[in-house]
């Protein structure tokens, strides 16, 4: 992992903010057609590196303007001296603005795009759809898409797979399983979300002339989770800092038979580099956990109340509330007086599923206490049950975002394509998961590294964003045979390499 300190964090750009780059781009003088014909080379390019002499071709084209790159690249490839056959799903007639230009330059027949021969292609060009799919694909559009796919031959897709939603990076009804995309300027959403990320095989993003300061007008609040966006914040411990500097996190235990997740997420947060750790334990557990805490300090914590006691310490500036509290009231009242002390916070597991359908208790609740929450898709589900509004969108980074405005809080929503949404409306979508993470205890361990970052000073977005990145770096590092134990133990070479 090459890290330079001064790459910009990686722009994603949804369908709406791309037409809008696009446009400030010929706005600036670069005509539609150059921006076409540059995207169309860019694909052209990357099929020749895909092809030897002589190879055969076949191109897909679509009805707008993703349809019109792949004009320009069936006449480029004609040049270079391949033989390419294209066809068109409807009539070049009706094509319109650049891509009728784009057609006009193509010297070869116009064949319809249902009798093309993908079986005999040494590589299929899919120029169907691009951002402006509209609804899922049926007909001839959905069929050209299933021969495509059954020709079992490589697709190199434009822009993105024919039938993958740009923006939420779901199937609509059928969609192309490409090797490799070629995408313009910047990726899309669909690129880093799941299923899209998978149907995308291997992206490149070729540079049209759009320029960063174009981009960032036009987009500029969501990112791919990578150092590039927080390392500059990450914690780096001073010569003469001591542990008092690098804050004091807190963790709460569950009963006498539920105390390993707290223990997880302690030492997670003191492998991170919290100062202090504590344990705060139920009484009838301090002797469970005694007995296996060393730099983990302990002490007896006996409900709300005695959080609350213990909260008098202000020394304790961040928090972990929730794994094995259990689902009731109790919890509930935990996370009101950890929210009233005005601490960092990260509320997980129980602490999240006691709110379920009280999900207006945590309305605006985290204004003064910086506060991460980490649901998985269940668990979100469940928290905001009855609010339609925050659950209907069907992209994930909209639902992550609207809780987050909802709460106050950071929202991470996990799975293998985790989005960290943040109510000031950035938001991160982390790509190096691994499913060996899939095992009981990672979560608590992922909250022990958030918490752990905050202790440090380290703003809740970006600490969600590092966190969740260093989480998934550790558990890649293992690999097979990847246990929650083993997790805490490897943040430290994943420190190594983000700090040296
Ligand atoms: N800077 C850039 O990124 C550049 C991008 N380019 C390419 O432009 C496309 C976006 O072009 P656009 O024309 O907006 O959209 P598409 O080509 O993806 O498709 C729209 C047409 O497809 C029809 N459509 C939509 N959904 C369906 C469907 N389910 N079944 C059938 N037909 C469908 C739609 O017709 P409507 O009936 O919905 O009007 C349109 O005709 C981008 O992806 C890039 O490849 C530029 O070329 C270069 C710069
Ligand atoms: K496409």
């Amino acid at each position: 992992m090459i890290l330079r300190l001064e790459m910009p964090p990686e722009l994603v750009l949804r369908s709406q903010e791309m037409k809008q780059a696009d446009a400030a781009s010929i706005a600036a003088g670069i005509p539609g057609i150059e921006l076409m014909r540059r995207a169309g080379g860019a694909v052209a390019k990357a099929a020749a590196e895909m092809l030897t002499k002589e190879a055969k071709v076949v191109v897909a084209a679509g009805p707008g303007q993703n349809g019109g790159d792949g004009f320009v690249v069936a006449t480029l490839l004609v040049r270079q001296g391949h033989r390419v056959s294209l066809g068109l799903l409807g009539n070049v007639e009706r094509l319109s603005g650049d891509a009728a230009l784009a057609a006009k330059d193509w010297k070869g027949p116009v064949e319809a795009a249902e009798d093309l021969p993908f079986p005999e292609a040494d590589l299929i060009v899919d120029a169907l759809f691009g951002t402006g799919i509209a609804r899922d694909l049926y007909g001839s559009a959905r069929a050209a898409v299933e021969r495509m796919n059954a020709s079992g031959r490589p697709i190199l897709a434009v822009d993105l797979p024919s039938g993958i939603d740009g923006d939420t990076g779901r199937v609509r009804g059928v969609a192309v399983r490409a090797m490799r995309t070629v995408t313009f300027a910047a990726r899309k959403p669909c690129h880093l979300l799941m299923p899209g990320r998978a149907f995308s095989g291997d992206v490149e993003v070729a540079d049209i002339g759009i320029t960063s300061k174009t981009l960032a007008a036009s987009g500029g609040k969501l990112f791919a989770n990578a150092p590039s966006l927080w390392l500059d914040k990450l914690p780096r411990p001073e010569l003469s800092s001591h542990k008092y500097d690098r804050g004091h996190t807190l963790v709460v235990s569950g009963g006498a038979t539920r105390t390993g997740a707290a223990r997880l997420a302690a030492r997670a947060a003191l492998r991170i580099g919290s100062g202090l750790v504590t344990v705060a334990s139920p009484p009838e557990a301090l002797g469970v956990n005694a007995a296996q805490l060393t730099a983990v300090m302990l002490r007896g914590c006996d409900g709300p109340e005695g959080l609350h006691h213990i909260l008098q310490d202000v020394r304790l500036n961040a928090l972990v509330l929730g794994p094995a509290l259990g689902v009731h009231s109790g919890t509930r009242a935990m996370v009101a007086v950890a929210a009233h002390a005005r601490r960092s916070l990260v509320l997980d597991a129980d602490a999240l599923t006691s709110f379920e359908d009280l999900a207006s208790e945590l309305h605006q609740a985290f204004h003064y206490a910086p506060t991460v929450l980490t649901p998985h898709d269940g668990e979100f589900k469940r928290l905001f049950n009855g609010h339609p509004d925050i659950l209907d969108p069907e992209s994930k980074i909209e639902r992550a975002h609207r809780a987050a405005v909802y709460t106050g809080a950071v929202v991470v929503l996990k799975g293998p394509d985790t989005v960290i949404a943040s109510p000031d409306g950035r938001a991160a979508i982390n790509e190096n998961g691994t499913p060996y993470l899939g095992t009981a205890g990672t979560g608590d361990t992922l909250c022990g590294i958030i918490a752990g970052l905050m202790a440090q000073g380290m703003p809740p977005f970006e600490a969600a964003s590092a966190g969740v990145w260093i989480h998934a770096e550790a558990g890649a590092s293992f690999g097979p045979g990847l246990i929650a134990e083993d997790l805490a133990e490897l943040v430290p070479g994943v420190l190594r390499k983000l700090l040296n």
